[in-house]
């Protein structure tokens, strides 16, 4: 073993060391770490504004930070046994903790020299241990990473007092739990982020629950992709504050199977394993803190799923490293040793695997190996703490001690930002709003109808009053009359008494009449009796008909009163009752709406959390796609298709709830947020070939158009471009794109365009428009083919793809066109200066645009009027290329008979001497 040199680790990256015989390499698959940028001094590489891993946002990709396990070595004080034992005797180690180096002694004059990240002596305080050993692994916990701290050692050496201690009675004694969780509650906000806390103990190979020992089968869950460890049978319980901790601790090592050795009467025949979970929810992106106010537009303009991230602290303690034989263990004790043994001798065995970068590490060999599986080699930030005692007598344990923590030195973990999109708690918030917004929606309902119920009873009301008064008015009034009437008759029967009267003294005053005298005055008394009475019946008469007169007077005079009051009246009210309806149609169209945006939102969302678990699943990278790409990319995939019925379901309930009208609609919305949201929705379904002819039939393709020219937004023009592009597969749509001047929008929208995702999907549509045999002078004479050229400035291989495949098509159509003597003359490709970017790209290294291009070059040189041209722009020696080394049979065959059957690139072969 090498006894000298000054070789050091440092923040993370390894510079060299004493105890290897071939120089430390990093592994080699690790190789996409940033090695010129300087990590932190916990080893792992933090942003400008200090978070690890540098994203405030979604993981970009799926690389992560390369973190070397970080190995202390801590020393026991002598204990009181060994203070008198070994009293003669000096101790087995030396430490040099400023050059954090660790000399253990072979004899008086010869030791063995290693190199740690930390060596930790026997005054170490426990604060100094959890601060070199544990806070980095804490802080990258609260970050988001996943991290372990462990304790290695012979039993007796401290490791319990190193990770477990509660220090109740002397705080300064509290271990790196304790502590650990002291950091955590600090640093977290209750009201957005949790903790939760599994404590397990992994005893004779079987995983007990230490918060419920009953459960005492539990299972290991090992991802196959991410390589992510589980335990989901285990109790999870989460943590509010420390005390709670502290008790949770002290439940758990009440259960802790301890059994007495000869060595300690205290050891840990069993390994603790402690999970601490925290999820913090990623400021600014939670929906609910913008919707305080009710106001669920203002929530819908922002509504993003809110970002967690989720860090997973495991710290443990492993049970006793001694060796069978000296911990003097017998009968059950002895099959516990075994096991203890065989466990780390597994863990032994995979570090050494690890730190050899040998192709098999052996993790499957037991639990332990299993549980720390993300541990070492994996995607957590580790540190290992190693534990020794003086004692001279324990020197082979201390020294196997030391090596297993040397060899853990050599072990690369790859870092990983556990943060993800909270999609289950976005779309709870979202059912909770909608069930808010249908139940506002119910209240204002049922208000209106009460209300409409009040003013029909307070009418109602009025009315009978109206009648009331009017019956008691018209009764007065028929007293009022035929009190006048008696009182007339009256004075005319008095009237006529006077009359009788003064005629009877007359006739005494005047003396006895003759007889015929008396006759005549008879006649004439009788006469005037019945002229009275006539006059009397006639009076009579006169006063009934002026009283029914009267009375048909009021009588209408009183109705056009009570119609005037009632009509104005009425008026108010109709109009009051009509401007309600009206707010209430308007809220209502409104509610509709943002029930429309929220349903499309949430279909959104759900294609691109079904996106990102099926990413999750193939283990790719989580990206977050645009809705509209994982969409297509699900209605084009085969297999998706056949699995894809949950998706169509979903399309076919967002028809049925929303309706297609609804959606486009929404394309014209003042809110640029809804648009956008409304075309990728419309995109999504378009992608469907069994909507497109309903989106078409409803106008949605004149929409899409209209949205190229309208909006200025790049994301709704690559969407809209996308839709476009997808109903251009169908012929009948080709020619209502053109007919609607789509060639002319689309060639604005690719000259405008920066993005190549925008420009892709352009020339995608144009590529389609191009295989239209119809439509192909239209076409070149609205510049289609012009434009198409114009996007190869972007050099994005996906864009020249697409514009390869459009010249392909239109290479094929104006082919068979000049085949079937409807064109004559030169091709319009070539007229329109396509021939260099077709010679140049004839063998591009990407096989679409390579293809693509061979083809449209076969298509030109069928006809003999283009072959000059293409001689002198150099396809002929393309032709001949394509013809003597193309990987496709039929386009071989294709170049072949071209060449052999025109007669101008003959005769240029002749004149060259190639022989073929
Ligand atoms: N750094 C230290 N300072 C003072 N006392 C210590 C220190 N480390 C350990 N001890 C004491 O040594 C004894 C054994 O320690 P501990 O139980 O932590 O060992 P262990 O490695 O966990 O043993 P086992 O493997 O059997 O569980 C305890 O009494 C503990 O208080």
């Amino acid at each position: 073993m090498a006894t000298s040199g000054g070789y050091n680790y440092r923040n993370g990256t390894q510079r060299g060391s004493l105890k290897v015989d071939k120089p430390l390499s990093v592994n080699s698959n690790t190789k996409s770490v940033v090695k010129s940028k300087p990590l932190s001094a916990s080893g792992v590489r933090r942003n400008s504004t200090g978070s690890l891993g540098g994203a405030t946002g979604p993981p970009k990709d799926d690389a992560g930070v390369l973190g070397r396990v970080r190995v202390a070595v801590r020393l026991r004080p002598r204990n009181a046994e060994e203070k008198v034992a070994d009293a003669d005797f000096a101790d087995c180690v030396e430490l040099q903790p400023e050059l954090k180096r660790l000399k253990l002694r072979k004899n008086n004059w010869d030791s063995d020299t290693f190199e740690f990240d930390e060596v930790l002596t026997e005054f170490a305080s426990q604060k100094r241990v959890y601060e070199v050993v544990a806070k980095p692994v804490v802080e990258s916990v609260l970050d988001g990473y996943n991290g372990t701290v462990m304790a290695y050692g012979q039993t007796g050496t401290g490791k319990t007092y190193t990770l477990g201690r509660l220090g109740e009675e002397d705080t300064a004694a509290r271990g790196i739990m304790v502590r650990a969780m002291e950091d955590i509650l600090a640093d977290i906000s209750l009201e957005t982020d949790s903790i939760s806390v599994s404590y397990l103990q992994l005893y004779m190979e079987t995983i007990q629950d230490l918060l419920d020992p009953a459960n005492d089968n539990i299972s290991i869950l090992e991802d196959p992709k991410t390589g992510d460890v589980s335990v989901p049978g285990a109790s999870l319980v989460e943590i509010r504050d420390q005390q709670s901790f502290i008790e949770l601790l002290r439940v758990g090592e009440a259960h802790r199977f301890a059994a007495n050795t000869k060595l300690n009467t205290e050891s840990s025949r069993s390994h603790a394993i402690l999970m601490v979970h925290v999820k913090r929810s990623v400021k600014g992106r939670d929906p609910t803190l913008l919707n305080e106010n009710g106001n669920s537009s203002h929530m819908i303009k922002t509504l993003k799923p809110p970002l967690v991230r989720k860090g997973k602290l495991v710290v443990v303690d492993l049970a006793g490293s001694e060796r069978i034989d000296k911990s003097g263990s017998e009968g059950h004790t002895l099959e516990e040793a075994k096991s203890i043994n065989l466990s780390l001798s597994a863990l032994g065995k995979c570090i050494n695997a690890l730190a050899e970068n040998s192709p098999h590490v052996p993790v499957r060999d037991s639990k332990l190996t299993r549980l720390l599986r993300d541990s070492f080699g994996g995607t957590a930030r580790t540190s290992l703490v190693i534990t020794i005692g003086p004692s001279p007598r324990h020197r082979g344990e201390t020294a196997s001690t030391i090596m297993f923590g040397q060899r853990a030195m050599k072990v690369e973990n790859m870092l990983k930002l556990k943060e993800e999109f909270d999609y289950k708690s976005l779309s709870r918030r979202l059912d909770i709003q909608l069930d808010k917004l249908i139940a506002e929606h119910e209240r204002q309902q049922k208000a209106f109808e009460d209300e409409i119920q009040r003013i029909s009873i307070q009418a109602q009301n009025q009315i009978s009053e109206s009648e009331r008064n009017y019956a008691d008015a018209l009764e007065k009034e028929r007293l009022k009359y035929q009190k006048e009437y008696k009182e007339s008759i009256k004075k005319l029967e008095e009237q006529l008494l006077m009359n009788q009267r003064s005629y009877g003294s007359e006739k005494g005053t005047y003396g006895p009449k003759d007889d015929s005298s008396n006759l005549m005055s008879n006649k004439e008394n009788l006469s005037a009796a019945k002229e009275v009475d006539e006059l009397k019946e006639l009076l009579q008469k006169e006063t009934l008909l002026r009283k029914a007169a009267e009375e048909e007077v009021t009588n209408l005079k009183s109705q056009v009163s009570e119609w005037k009051r009632a009509e104005a009246a009425g008026n108010t009210e109709i109009l009051k009752l009509r401007k309600m309806l009206e707010d209430e149609e308007r809220q209502k169209e409104k509610l509709e709406g943002e029930i429309a945006m929220l349903q499309t939102q949430l279909l959104q969302l759900s294609f691109e959390a079904d996106e990102t678990s099926r990413r999750l699943e193939r283990g790719g990278p989580v990206k977050v796609l645009g809705g509209l790409d994982s969409l297509m990319t699900q209605v084009r995939s085969p297999q998706l298709k056949e699995s894809g019925t949950e998706e169509k379901a979903s399309i076919a309930k967002l028809f049925e709830q929303v309706g297609l009208q609804k959606i486009l609609s929404l394309l014209e919305a003042e809110d640029a947020d809804v648009r956008v949201h409304a075309v990728k929705v419309v995109a999504n379904l378009a992608a469907e070939e069994t909507n497109q002819e309903k989106i078409v039939q409803a106008g949605g393709l004149t929409s899409l158009l209209m949205l190229l020219q309208s909006s200025e937004d790049e994301t709704i023009h690559r969407v809209a471009a996308g839709a476009i592009a997808n109903l251009a597969m169908n012929e009948t749509n080709q020619e209502l794109i053109m007919a609607q001047g789509g060639i002319n929008l689309l060639a604005m929208t690719a000259a405008h365009a920066e993005d190549p995702q925008t420009l892709r999907m352009v020339a995608g549509a144009i590529a389609n428009l191009c295989g239209n045999d119809k439509l192909q002078t239209k076409l070149r004479g609205e510049g289609g083919v012009k434009a198409l050229l114009g996007m190869v400035r972007c050099g994005h291989p996906d864009v020249l793809a697409q514009v390869a495949r459009g010249i392909a098509n239109f290479a094929k159509c104006e082919s068979r066109a000049s085949t079937q003597g409807i064109k004559s003359g030169r091709s319009l490709l070539i007229d329109d200066g396509a021939l260099p970017w077709i010679v140049q790209n004839a063998n591009n290294e990407a096989s679409p645009i390579r293809r693509h291009i061979e083809l449209a070059l076969c298509h030109l040189a069928q006809h003999e009027v283009n072959a000059k041209d293409m001689i002198s722009g150099g396809a002929l020696w393309e032709l001949v290329r394509i013809m003597r080394d193309c990987s496709r049979e039929d386009i071989r065959t294709l170049a072949h008979k071209t060449l052999t059957s025109s007669p101008t690139f003959q005769a240029e072969l002749r004149r060259l001497r190639i022989d073929f």
